[in-house]
């Protein structure tokens, strides 16, 4: 079977995670979820005593952490200089930093480069998610994908419940946070021109996953 390499973007709650690793695990591919390397750094930026708003001391920084990705999609893995950061880089302080920590371009080179040797690595190839794979990482990618919901769709999907206090506070984060990485000057969120545009609002995870499997497999037929 020839390698394949697959660019899934979109903002917060399109279902890029979710999506992406049930293709990969379906197909054989490997995995690489680009949000959670902008969160590790911000983790150990957080927890060295760097002010997240001060670009210049961020860059200086930056190359000092060293994050591995594991990339089998049954069991996605992140660490920070050998600690386990899958669970300290989901809490809501990263969650509100991160936007700005990933829009100094020295942290996005470096990271960039990072996920282009992970895909060089991928044998049976990679499904790799984030803001600006399709655009900016992987532009020669065999299939981009471009995932949008609306707003209360993704907000609802992130509370984790349709009717919930939180799901107001949370439309509003995720909001802002999409605002930021749109505006970024570098590589921001976007969709790559040749990239197919996924709506997910009406659709079930098991839809979606459905669609990108059938996308990958007319590819892989067509260059046959
Ligand atoms: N099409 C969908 N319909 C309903 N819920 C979904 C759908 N896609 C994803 N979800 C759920 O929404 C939440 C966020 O999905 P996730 O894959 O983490 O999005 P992203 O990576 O784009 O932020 C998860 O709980 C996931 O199970
Ligand atoms: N390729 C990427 C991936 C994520 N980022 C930044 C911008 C995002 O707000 C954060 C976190 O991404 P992540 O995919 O974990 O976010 P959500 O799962 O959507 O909450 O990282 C980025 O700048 N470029």
């Amino acid at each position: 079977m020839e390698s394949v390499i697959v660019a899934i973007d979109g903002p917060s709650g399109t279902g890029k995670s979710s999506t992406s690793k049930a293709v990969a695990a379906k197909l054989g591919l490997s995995y690489l979820d680009t949000g959670a390397q902008y969160r590790a750094i911000t983790w150990w930026m957080i927890s060295n005593g760097v002010d997240v708003t001060d670009a210049e001391a961020v860059a200086n920084a930056a190359s000092k952490p060293v994050i591995v990705s594991g990339t089998d999609p049954a069991r996605p893995t992140i660490t920070v200089d050998g600690a386990d950061a899958s669970g300290p880089i989901r809490t809501e302080e990263v969650t509100s930093k991160v936007s700005a920590v990933s829009a100094v371009p020295e942290v996005r080179s470096l990271i960039t480069e990072l996920q282009r040797s992970i895909a060089r690595g991928a044998e049976t190839g990679i499904v790799v998610e984030g803001r600006d794979i399709g655009t900016t990482v992987l532009p020669d990618a065999d299939l981009k994908i471009f995932l949008t919901a609306s707003p209360e769709a993704r907000a609802a999907r992130r509370s984790g419940e349709l009717k919930g206090v939180d799901v107001h506070a949370t439309k509003e984060a995720l909001i802002k946070r999409d605002a930021a990485d749109s505006s970024r000057k570098t590589s921001p969120l976007a969709k790559a021109g040749d990239a197919v545009e996924v709506d997910t609002t009406e659709l079930t995870l098991d839809q979606v996953i459905e669609c990108v499997v059938t996308l990958v497999e007319e590819k892989r037929a067509a260059v046959k």
